[in-house]
């Protein structure tokens, strides 16, 4: 049973309109949407006591001047929000809240995981995607940050000087990922070289949903006693389930197989904080942008504890 059913009960939405780390226009409304779909008031009906005072704006650091460095594209731009929400989130969770951050694009992870390992650095990371977001500074070809946060966590590649605030401080064994299906070469020797634990959706075809998040688990948490960080990237439902969103990947997860792993973990007792990134509100017909805004929203629930039955 979950520990929060007893003691704090406190989630706090850390709502992120920020789309520097990648280049489509759009996924900085993300957020926005979620918080008018009525999550807020979702939450509060399923019992939590919610912290929202409005979307983080990072006006200070918008203006900044951001030639590439390298291949990276806005870096200091990237590197100033990420920081910014490291602290943002890391104050939450060192406050025993649940930080609920909502994205913006998933470059936003490097903060919302550096915050959550400032708190509890033991925890462990279950990254939800159809993607790695493991490229390096030199594995890139995109050049976007939002394909990039895991190696900076990480501490791979060469160092970057405007990034020198990210601490290494995730190791390889207390990372897996679960539905992935479009993965760079360089990636993929990451992935490898580091022995980083990764279910494609071809485990999760071979083993289905429910034996994946088992053994995702055993691999990450074996006695499940750590403290997880669940970062949730809309990408890993299949298009047809979530359309609007920038890089979508056809053959992702079903409906109910992203709800089955917010289910799973919420179950532990052991979620610390949760990342629901790159919903991209400007990509789709109306209709298809609002089913993408309302799945956000459910996986949310799914993740604080919102039962079917
Ligand atoms: N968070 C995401 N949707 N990432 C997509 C990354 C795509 C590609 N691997 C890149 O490096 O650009
Ligand atoms: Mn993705
Ligand atoms: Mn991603």
């Amino acid at each position: 049973m979950s520990r929060f059913l007893s003691s704090p009960i406190t989630a706090a939405i850390v709502g992120c309109p920020f789309s520097g780390g990648q280049p489509r226009v759009g996924v900085d409304q993300g957020p926005i949407h979620m918080v008018e779909a009525g999550l807020v008031k979702q939450l509060t009906e399923l019992g939590w006591k919610v912290k929202f005072d409005g979307h983080h704006q990072f006006e200070e650091v918008n203006a900044i001047t951001d030639p590439p460095i390298g291949k990276l594209k806005n870096p200091r731009l990237v590197s100033a929000v990420t920081k910014a929400v490291a602290n943002v989130v890391g104050g939450h969770a060192k406050k025993g809240e649940l930080p609920i951050t909502l994205g913006g694009d998933h470059s936003l992870a490097m903060g919302t995981i550096s915050g959550t390992l400032e708190a509890y650095p033991d925890a462990c990371v279950i990254w939800i995607d159809a993607h790695a977001d493991i490229n390096t500074a030199d594995t890139t070809d995109s050049g976007n940050i939002h394909g990039m946060p895991v190696s900076f966590l990480l501490g791979l590649g060469s160092p970057i000087p405007e990034f020198s605030w990210v601490k290494p401080a995730l190791k390889p064994e207390r990372l897996v990922y679960i539905g992935l299906r479009d993965i760079d070469a360089g990636e993929k020797r990451i992935l490898k070289e580091n022995n980083i634990k990764a279910f494609s959706m071809h485990e999760v075809d071979r083993y289905g949903i429910g034996k994946v998040v088992e053994m995702a688990l055993d691999h990450v948490n074996p006695k499940r006693t750590l403290p997880i960080h669940l970062s949730f990237d809309v990408d890993a439902l299949d298009p047809s389930v979530a359309p609007s969103t920038g890089t979508p990947v056809r053959g992702g997860l079903t409906f109910r197989e992203g709800h089955y792993i917010c289910e799973a973990i919420w179950e532990t007792g052991l979620l610390v904080a949760l990342d629901l990134m790159e919903v991209n509100p400007s990509l789709a017909d109306a209709a298809s942008v609002k089913q993408t805004v309302t799945v956000g929203c459910s996986l949310v629930r799914a993740a604080l504890g919102e039962t079917l039955l």
